[in-house]
This record gives structure tokens, C-alpha cells and sequence, in this order.
């Protein structure tokens, strides 16, 4: 299990993690998401020591990192893939990990076999693609056989197979009832991997939650909804909970109201209706959404600068409101909520 408590990272002026809270429990995948800046690897860095805290604390298993007497058996980190001896071959580079713990050269060729790494293992590691360096890194944080994963980025530069042989073995590890906290950008993965989500934006804590709790934005359901007597519907479901978008002149979206409702409604008012969809909301439209304002590196549509049709740049960042979090048990505040028309 990993627990931060008001963690905090400044570097001079610049605050990267803004003294947050959570804990990442034990028998599922968690998913670390946030906008590029948004703290995430300084986060990772802070769990496993390489950074010190500005402030608050965080453990893993109960104690900071520094205090475990093996911490390769404690918790396996894959952060940077690239911080290898590049002369060392991948078998050499485990074996002298290996070595620090008393771990057996048995144990360094089942991950070299585990990662898929077996013909490349006496190659030198400069010579590396990113995928197999990503493997490598990989190998590294299994070895040890820890109770606690941290991936960063595991996925990046991994080919297809890769990406799904990642996907499994994480859902395995925490099958096997370990802490398994990893990061990603690739919103199709991290919906099909992790269970629960915790997003950051500017070092802030803007989501933690199981995931289809995140994705529907805490059960404000979507529905499609065709009629010809749209503004008698609206009439007729109007209440504070539920908000209205006109799509045409005879479809509307509907948020916040079941499908079974809204047909009761409109049956008891002798209202036609002829298509009735729910929405689904991908894991990218409601992280989109709830990063909107978090992004700190905007980028515009080719050929448009900034101020050119696309929204300036916030003059000052750091000053900017941070919306309520979605927290684990209850209903969530974090999105702007549906919009009216
Ligand atoms: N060593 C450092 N010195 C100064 N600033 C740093 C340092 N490391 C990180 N930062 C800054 O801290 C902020 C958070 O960076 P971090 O790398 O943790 O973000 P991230 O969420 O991992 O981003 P990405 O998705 O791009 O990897 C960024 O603004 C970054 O520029």
C-alpha cells in the first residue's frame, strides 16, 4: 500500500506537487493521470526516493522507501527506462541488481523470461529499442518479486503485443493481491487496465475514484433523445438535477435523468418519442473534461497560434481554481456539470 499525506515538491518557484493526500490500496490496478507538467513523475520519484519531499510524507508498506532494509523486495519501480548502464547486456544489468539484494541468478532469467527479453538478454543495453528498454525496466522492478509496482509510462514505446502483455500483467498483480500504481497518456489502455484512478493537474488532486465512477462522472447518465415536441419534454423533466443540450431541431441530449424515466414521462404526456440512446462516455471525454482547465502546456490546431480562435494562454497558472475533487464514496463535484441550452 502506498500513503502520501499532504505531500509536497517545489522546485525554487515552481510547485510540481502541492501537498496532496491518497492511498493506493492493494489488489488493484491504479491509474495516475494527469496532463503533461502535472506532477505525476515527480510523485513516483518522491514514493521511491529519488526526490525529497518539500513537504508531508509518503510510505510504502507502512514506512518511507529509505527505511526498508531490501526495498527491491519491497517495491519494484519502473521510472526512467533510459537510467541503465548502457555498456552492461540486459542479463549482466539484472544479475548486478540482483546482487545487491541476494537475489538468484534463477530469479534473474524467469523475469528475463517473464518480459520476453530472452533473445535479446546478452545484447548490450545501448543498443536498445525503446521497447525493449521499457521491457528491461520492467524485468528490473519484478525481480525482487515486491508487494508494490510502480509503472511509469510502462507502455510507451511498446508494440501492440506489448502493450497487451503490460495490460495483463499488471491486472495480474493485483489479481495477486499487490499494490500496482501505474501512469500512462493512453486513455484506451488505462480504461481497460486500471480500476481505480487517481488524476492530478498542476500538482493538484483533481480525481480519486474507481473508474466508472470517473467515466460517468459520478452517474449523471447521457441520453439521446428524439422527438418532435422537444421543448414539451423539456418542460416536463425539468428539475435542478437535469440539464438539457439541443442537438437538432428534433434531438436532444438529456443528462441526469435514466432512459426508463424519461419514456415514463413522456408516455404519461402522450409525447412521442422515437429514439431514446444512452451515451457512453469514454474515459478520454471525461478526462478531457475534468483536465480542461489543468493543462498546463496548451497546444493550438496547426497554422493557429494562440489568440487566434483558440483560448490565451491563463496569465497565471498557479492562481487558478482548482475544482472540488471526485472523491471515492460520493457523488462528484469535479465536473462543470451538464450544460443548458
Ligand atoms: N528537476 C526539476 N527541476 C525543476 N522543475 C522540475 C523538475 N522536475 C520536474 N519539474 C517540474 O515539475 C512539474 C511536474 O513535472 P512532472 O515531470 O512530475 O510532471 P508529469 O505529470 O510527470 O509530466 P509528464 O506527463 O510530461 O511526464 C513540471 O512543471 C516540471 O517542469
Amino acid at each position: 500500500m502506498i500513503e502520501a499525506h499532504s505531500l509536497a515538491k517545489t522546485y525554487g518557484s515552481k510547485t510540481a506537487v502541492d501537498g496532496i493526500s491518497f492511498t493506493v490500496q492493494p489488489g488493484r490496478v491504479t491509474g495516475f493521470l494527469g496532463p503533461n507538467g502535472a506532477g505525476k513523475s515527480t510523485t513516483m520519484r518522491m514514493i521511491v526516493g529519488l526526490d525529497r519531499p518539500s513537504g508531508g510524507a509518503v510510505t510504502v508498506n507502512g514506512k518511507p522507501y529509505a527505511q526498508h532494509k531490501a526495498p527491491l523486495h519491497e517495491v519494484g519501480a519502473l521510472l526512467d527506462a533510459k537510467a541503465v548502464h548502457t555498456k552492461r547486456s540486459a542479463y549482466n544489468h539484472l544479475r548486478a541488481l540482483a546482487t545487491t539484494h541476494g537475489i538468484s541468478k534463477k530469479r534473474v532469467n524467469e523475469v528475463i523470461e517473464l518480459t520476453g527479453l530472452g533473445p535479446v538478454a546478452k545484447r548490450r543495453v545501448g543498443g536498445f529499442s525503446l521497447g525493449m528498454g521499457q521491457r528491461l525496466g520492467i524485468a528490473a522492478a519484478l525481480l525482487g518479486d515486491p508487494q508494490t509496482l510502480i509503472f511509469d509510462e510502462p507502455v510507451n514505446g511498446l508494440d501492440p503485443e506489448g502493450v497487451l502483455w503490460v495490460r495483463n500483467l499488471a491486472k495480474g498483480l493485483a489479481a495477486e493481491g499487490r499494490t500496482v500504481f501505474l501512469s500512462s497518456h493512453l486513455m484506451s489502455e488505462m480504461a481497460v487496465t486500471a480500476d481505480h484512478l487517481i488524476v492530478i493537474g498542476r500538482g493538484r488532486i483533481i480525481a480519486d475514484a474507481p473508474i466508472g465512477e470517473v467515466i460517468d462522472g459520478g452517474g449523471r447518465l447521457r441520453t439521446l433523445v428524439r422527438t418532435d415536441q422537444p421543448a414539451e419534454l423539456r418542460r416536463e423533466l425539468e428539475n435542478r438535477e437535469t440539464s438539457f443540450v439541443e442537438m437538432g431541431p428534433d434531438l436532444m441530449e438529456i443528462t441526469g435523468r435514466d432512459p426508463r424515466t424519461i419514456a415514463e414521462v413522456a408516455l404519461a404526456r402522450q409525447i412521442l418519442i422515437y429514439e431514446l440512446t444512452p451515451r457512453q462516455v469514454s474515459l478520454e471525454d471525461a478526462y478531457m473534461e475534468l483536465t480542461r482547465d489543468q493543462v498546463e502546456y496548451q497546444s493550438h490546431p496547426v497554422g493557429q497560434a494562440s489568440g487566434q480562435g483558440s483560448p490565451p494562454p491563463q496569465e497565471d497558472p498557479e492562481q487558478q481554481e482548482v475544482p472540488a475533487p471526485v472523491r471515492k464514496t460520493g457523488a462528484h463535484a469535479a465536473r462543470s456539470g451538464g450544460t443548458s441550452a
